[in-house]
């Protein structure tokens, strides 16, 4: 099967994914797999593909925002991937959990406006429970304090004239804010495949919060070092 947005055939991709924002990154996670070739490229979606201890795995970047990422994982699915894993980039809604911390995301607040248009309202978007127990046992081989808990999703990246209610959130202990988990977990339960998160800390969301925002500083670059490594050592360690 041809799969159009990410112009690749499926035959070409195996059934576990590493999927994230950033094309770049994308480049760096597939840097520590052997063999590692690119296979398609189009618009943000880049796909690359390898061996990681001998499983075949591909890398895929999905772009930044829902609704762009929600292409690439039904492309993905459609083409046989039965076990994705999102490496991306959060900001922390708790002042402990610092810039540079990883968050592994149980589940996401649907605030995002794809996942309303594809599942019933109230319709959870939920890790998939062996993915999670996956990346908190790779988690564990890495002297690193990791939190887990609910993340949100959200389409806003600046605000406009309305305010979002962060500080609702924040007291509701949501940990971290980004732009796709949920559109990854509702997307997962509905075509039944597994899904999961890991996010590191790029700063904080809430204005209260707020420090100078420097996603590119080297300690965010370790964080990302880090989940990369944890997630490919997860998604082969699936059960
Ligand atoms: O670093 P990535 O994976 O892109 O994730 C986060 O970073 C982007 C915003 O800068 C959004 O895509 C958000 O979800
Ligand atoms: O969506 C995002 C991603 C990283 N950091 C943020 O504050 N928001």
């Amino acid at each position: 099967m041809y799969l159009t947005n990410l112009k690749i055939e499926s035959d070409l991709l195996a059934k576990k994914a590493i999927v994230c924002g950033d094309p770049n990154r994308a480049k760096f996670i597939a840097a520590e797999l052997e063999n590692t070739t690119v296979l398609a490229e189009n618009r943000e979606y880049v796909t690359y593909g390898g061996t990681y201890q001998n499983e075949k795995v591909v890398v895929v970047s999905h772009g930044v925002g829902a609704s762009g990422a929600a292409i690439c994982f039904e492309q993905l699915i459609q083409g046989g991937v039965e076990e994705i894993i999102r490496v991306g980039t959060a900001g922390s809604y708790q002042k402990e959990i610092q810039p540079g911390s990883l968050v592994i995301s149980t589940a996401a607040v649907s605030k995002d406006g794809l996942s309303k248009q594809i599942a019933p309202e109230g319709f959870p978007a939920v890790a998939d429970i062996s993915v999670t127990q996956a990346l908190l046992d790779a988690s564990k081989k890495y002297d690193f304090k990791i939190h887990s808990g609910i993340t949100l999703t959200l389409d806003v990246f600046y605000e406009g004239a309305l305010s979002f209610p962060h500080h609702l959130y924040q007291k509701a202990g949501v940990l971290a804010v980004e732009m796709e988990i949920s559109a990854l977990f509702t997307i997962a339960a509905i075509r039944g495949i597994k899904a999961g998160a890991i996010v590191a800390i790029d700063g904080f969301a809430d204005a209260d919060l707020a420090e100078e925002y420097d996603p590119h500083n080297q300690q965010v670059a370790a964080a990302i070092e880090k989940e990369s490594k944890i997630a490919l050592e997860a998604l082969i360690h699936i059960k």
